[in-house]
């Protein structure tokens, strides 16, 4: 498999007085990527930030950021997110009626579009845009909150949507990226799935010896499990 493993923070559980701070240690504890959890108080129950609170971490960090809009209405606000410094958005199948158009309109934008599935949406829900992503966000979780349990259901889902883009041929180009109860006791299931892209906050920030043990144990759990 050729797709790099990749180690990302949620930052939900981050001191969000100083996210700067929070995102340049969590560059310098060796992340790949920074994943922002925004969440309109509709789509899940939870209420987060918007794009001028990503923009004013920009300058702290030279990694790639990506929005995961968790939000009922992610082309208004689209442009907004790409000119606060996301290259890639991540919109829910569930919140998108016009999925296809939603994710081109991303790509006119300059930025890479991602799809992230509910538990209960089922992995057929890209079927028809997979040249339009160049990831697929499995929720391990009900979205909304951090700390809650990984869902191991969801592994039959990661090894299908595996299977979709090695039938399509897109297997090489397209991450999968998982999200939700992600930690050293659950890594290894997700990855040896098919996941890629690892999203973890609680075990990251919770970690007693600290955000770089957290990342490099992840990290080595999880390309143990792709080997
Ligand atoms: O995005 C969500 C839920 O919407 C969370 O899954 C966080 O992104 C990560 O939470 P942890 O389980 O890693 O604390």
């Amino acid at each position: 498999m050729t797709r790099p493993t990749l180690i990302a923070p949620s930052v939900l559980p981050a001191d969000f007085s100083k996210l700067g701070e929070e995102v340049a240690a969590l560059e310098a504890a060796g992340v790949d990527l920074i994943q922002w959890d925004v969440m309109d108080g509709q789509f899940v129950p939870n209420l987060t930030f918007g794009p001028d609170v990503i923009a004013s971490a920009r300058s702290h960090s030279t990694l790639p950021f990506e929005a995961h809009l968790m939000v009922y209405t992610p082309d208004v606000m689209a442009k907004n997110y790409i000119d606060a410094g996301c290259s890639r958005l991540i919109v829910h199948a569930e919140a998108c009626t016009h999925l296809h158009r939603t994710l081109g309109n991303i790509n006119e934008l300059g930025a890479t579009g991602a799809v992230a599935l509910n538990p209960a949406t089922p992995a057929s829900a890209i079927e028809h845009v997979l040249d339009l992503i160049d990831m697929v966000l499995v929720m391990t979780v009900n979205p909304g909150f951090g700390g809650q349990a990984y869902i191991p259901t969801m592994e039959p889902k990661i090894a299908e949507v595996q299977r979709m883009l090695e039938a399509a041929g897109r297997a090489d180009d397209v991450h999968i990226e998982v999200d939700g109860g992600i930690g050293p006791d659950t890594i290894a299931g997700a990855a040896s799935a098919g996941a890629n892209v690892l999203i973890a906050g609680s075990a990251l920030f919770r970690d007693p010896e600290g955000l770089e043990h957290a990342v490099t144990d992840l990290r080595a759990r999880a390309e143990a499990a792709r080997a």
